[in-house]
């Protein structure tokens, strides 16, 4: 399991300060949620773990090492990276694919492609598809399939789900969460969806203005506990359940 933490990072593109003075512990084995309005900086933050993003000031440290140490393609191997449109390559098969990662490293392969994809709940006779003979679901899946690879103990997950329907989310959600426990990972998952979060993680970080403004876990967001932007993002499904429950009363 690997914990993260997040010491002063800051983050500005020109005049925008994306992400101002972030400090924030992520404990090993915890499914953390990044929510906030759009621009608020998760995506930026989030980057920084991986060095997609390198931050102006701050240090971000993996398993208590600062990754602007690490040489970035060794770090990217030791960190799944799932978002949304995943990118599959076109021209490769789903097998090949989800190989990738295995093949850059000269790893041999073993059986471990049909490993994966039982793993994110796939058929076999998809290994020999190409991407565009998959559903959006089933692409993602495989996105999720081919960052598990190497075996990670971390995943950066960016709005994962964000551009499926609601029921394949919800499920794929779901099974993402069981591949969390089963695989013992630690999970930083920027979401849109507070419903998704709540419903997800352990713990809630919420971010304006590139900074956390709200952290706690479901039943403190619920409670009101995590202050009031917390606050007014749980409102919106609380409201939204209120509101079916009254139209079905
Ligand atoms: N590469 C970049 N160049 C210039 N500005 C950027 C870049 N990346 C992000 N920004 C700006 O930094 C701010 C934070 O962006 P970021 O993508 O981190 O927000 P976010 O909370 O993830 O937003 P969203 O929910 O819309 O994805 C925004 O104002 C954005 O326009």
């Amino acid at each position: 399991m690997s914990g993260v933490e997040f010491q002063h990072v800051s983050k500005a593109f020109g005049a925008t300060l994306a992400v101002d003075g972030v400090s924030c512990s992520i404990a090993p084995g915890s499914f953390v949620a990044l929510v906030g309005s759009s621009g608020s900086g998760k995506s930026t933050l989030l980057k920084t773990v991986n060095r997609l993003v390198v931050p102006d000031s701050g240090r971000v440290l993996l398993d208590g090492a600062d990754v602007a140490d690490a040489e970035p393609h060794a770090l990217r191997r030791r960190i799944g990276y799932v978002f949304q449109n995943i990118g599959l390559f076109p021209h490769l098969t789903v097998a090949e694919n989800v190989a990738i990662g295995l093949r850059l490293e000269h790893r041999p392969e073993n059986g471990r492609v049909a490993e994966l994809l039982a793993l994110v709940g796939l058929p076999p006779e998809c290994a020999t598809r190409m991407p565009d003979q998959l559903s959006g679901g089933q692409q993602q899946r495989v996105g999720v399939a081919r960052a598990l690879a190497l075996g990670p103990k971390l995943m950066l997950m960016d709005e994962p789900f964000g551009a499926l329907d609601p029921v394949t989310r919800d499920a794929l959600g779901r099974a993402y969460r069981g591949l969390h426990e089963l695989l013992g990972l630690t999970t930083i998952m920027v979401t849109h969806d507070m419903a998704e979060a709540l419903l997800l993680a352990d713990r809630v970080l919420v971010m304006a203005a590139g900074r956390i403004v709200g952290d706690g876990t479901p039943a403190d967001l619920l409670a009101g506990r995590a202050g009031p932007e917390a606050a007014a993002l749980v409102d919106v499904p609380r409201t939204q359940a209120e509101r079916l429950k009254e139209l079905g009363a």
